[in-house]
């Protein structure tokens, strides 16, 4: 699903119109029905609607009438308009609602006068949506912080009123609305899936209402939120005739004395992922532990005791991931980048890998290109030098991957993976639950399998972070998010491929029919 800009909105809206031969009021009527049937679907029989000046007032406005429609249900809708007048349709739905017998309707010209609201009203949020140019302030602040202080539930229609769509470093926070749910039309704009606006956005749903993808008009974007549909394209089937050889060979460089768990969940997901064959390269002492926990795996010991020292050929192998639990020793930043130099099959750096390049900038320039980085929030502010939030992190990763030609994948609630050639995919799997320790290590497996697989870079960045999302959110189905740990991931791994793959859900047609493998 192509994410796009808050500048080609208008442009998107526009093309709708001309391919569908519909007006944009029809849209706006579409886009009121799945609001609307949202909102009866909770439960809750007073709605209180605020409506700005614009579209995003206009569809509070039809929403309105929607639900009066419903019967039951007590509706109240207060219009603001003391500016430079309404949208046309704003307009037209303002006079749609005026002739509903069942409405309680205000129009705000000059002095309003706010209503109770109790914890059994719902504050309908239809101030302003994607057409926000500057930050809220005056009377449209007050009444956003009217709404937050309310024990009232708040259902943002397209944003939360006062969140600018992409960028909001400079934003008077206290002025934008926190909303319990937004619902979201089209596709999600970019400032929703920023971490630090999610007190904002709370709950973030998506309402498919039909818009063009902006192929008419030649509109694209360098943004994209992966989907289930995406993933369909992206996996493949196994090949039927394949052996061991021809899934690849993962080589997972992993883990000092103390830190062995690190290597153990790499390389349990990598093993869940489809590869032929693994091998840990890891320090002699924990060879017993590594045998005892994964009996699957090859083990390559480094001659030292106790930390990775010494780097290794890796011509016999598909793909390399170095980093999980390495430890960050001088002795083994140096074998780090002396092996990281050398490595000429596909590559990711994660956890303690990062940790040495943050004490080493200098050392970013030799990693080779078309590497994997998997940095966290708080890694990537280590390994960058400006970042300070989201948006900023998100930024200077995609800076960082179109200058050094890295894949960087920014873990987080909506993990970003930013291309060399300056795309960025938005993820839509996984829970709180899989922000425990662990996880990254079960992320860094899944993609080395998937990359020893012959899957490209984009694809093993997309198709790994998806897979490791999906196995937490069926981890969390069956757990909970509270109580989910790394391993219930990789035990979840096998059933998330399961519900991807095309081949495994085929069933026989008939009784008559024998499906032979
Ligand atoms: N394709 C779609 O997704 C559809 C979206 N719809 C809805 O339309 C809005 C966008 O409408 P637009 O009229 O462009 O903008 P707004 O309603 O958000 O606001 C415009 C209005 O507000 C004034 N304004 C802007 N910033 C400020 C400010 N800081 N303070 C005060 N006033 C401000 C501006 O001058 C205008 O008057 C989208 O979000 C959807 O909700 C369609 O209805 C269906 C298709
Ligand atoms: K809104």
């Amino acid at each position: 699903m192509k994410i796009f800009s808050q500048q080609q909105l208008p442009d998107i809206d526009a093309a709708t119109i001309q391919e569908q031969n519909i007006k944009s009021i029809d849209l706006m009527e579409r886009a009121a029905q799945y609001v609307s049937l949202y909102l009866s679907s909770l439960s809750y029989s007073r709605y209180v609607i605020f409506a700005g000046p614009g579209n995003n007032g206009g569809d509070a406005l039809a929403v309105a009438r929607l639900l009066a429609a419903k019967e039951g249900n007590n509706i109240t809708a207060y219009l603001f308009n003391i500016g430079k007048g309404l949208s046309s349709n704003c307009e037209a739905n303002r006079n749609r609602l005026a002739e509903c017998p069942n409405v309680s309707f205000t129009e705000i010209t000059e002095k309003f006068e706010p209503p109770q609201l109790s914890e059994d009203a719902v504050i309908v949020d239809g101030l302003f949506g994607t057409g926000l140019n500057k930050p809220l302030n005056g009377g449209f602040g007050a009444l956003v912080q009217f709404f937050n202080a309310s024990p009232a539930h708040i259902v943002s229609i397209d944003m939360p009123s006062g969140l600018m769509c992409e960028n909001n470093a400079q934003n008077v926070r206290n002025h934008i609305v926190r909303a319990n749910t937004t619902i979201t039309l089209g596709a999600p704009k970019i400032a929703q899936l920023m971490a630090d606006n999610h007190e904002f956005v709370g709950k973030l749903i998506v309402a498919d209402i039909g818009l063009s993808d902006g192929k008419s008009k030649g509109l694209d974007s360098n943004y994209e939120f992966t989907d289930k549909e995406d993933i369909k394209n992206i996996i493949r089937e196994r090949d039927s005739f394949g052996h061991k050889g021809s899934f690849g060979h993962s080589l997972l460089i992993a883990s000092t004395y103390g830190m062995a768990g690190a290597a153990i969940l790499a390389t349990r997901a990598c093993l869940r992922s489809g590869v032929g064959k693994v091998t840990v390269r890891t320090p002699h002492r924990n060879n017993n532990i590594l045998q005892i926990a994964i009996p699957e795996a090859v083990l390559n010991l480094d001659s030292h005791e106790k930390h990775f020292s010494s780097p290794i050929n890796t011509d016999d192998y598909n793909a390399l991931a170095i980093g999980p639990g390495l430890g960050t020793s001088h002795d083994t930043a140096v074998a780090f980048i002396e092996q990281v130099r050398r490595t000429r099959i596909p590559l990711v750096i994660d956890a303690d890998g990062l940790n040495i390049l943050a004490d080493h900038k200098g050392w970013i320039q030799q990693i080779p290109s078309d590497t994997i980085l998997t940095p966290h929030f708080r890694e990537m502010q280590r390994i960058g030098s400006h970042c300070t939030d989201s948006y900023s992190a998100l930024t200077e990763a995609q800076e960082m991957a179109v200058k050094h030609s890295f894949f960087i994948i920014l873990k987080g609630h909506f993990t970003a993976i930013c291309t060399p050639e300056g795309k960025t995919f938005f993820n839509s799997t996984g829970n709180s639950g899989m922000a425990t320790a662990g996880s990254g290590d079960v992320l860094t497996g899944i993609i080395c399998a998937l990359l020893a697989q012959k899957y490209t870079q984009t694809e093993a960045c997309r198709l790994g972070v998806y897979i490791h999302g999906l196995a937490g959110d069926i981890a969390a189905n069956k757990l909970g998010e509270t109580s989910l740990i790394a391993s219930d991931i990789i035990e979840a791994i096998p059933e998330a491929f399961l519900q991807l793959s095309a081949k495994d859900a085929e069933k026989a047609p008939s009784p008559d029919f024998l499906i032979l493998k």
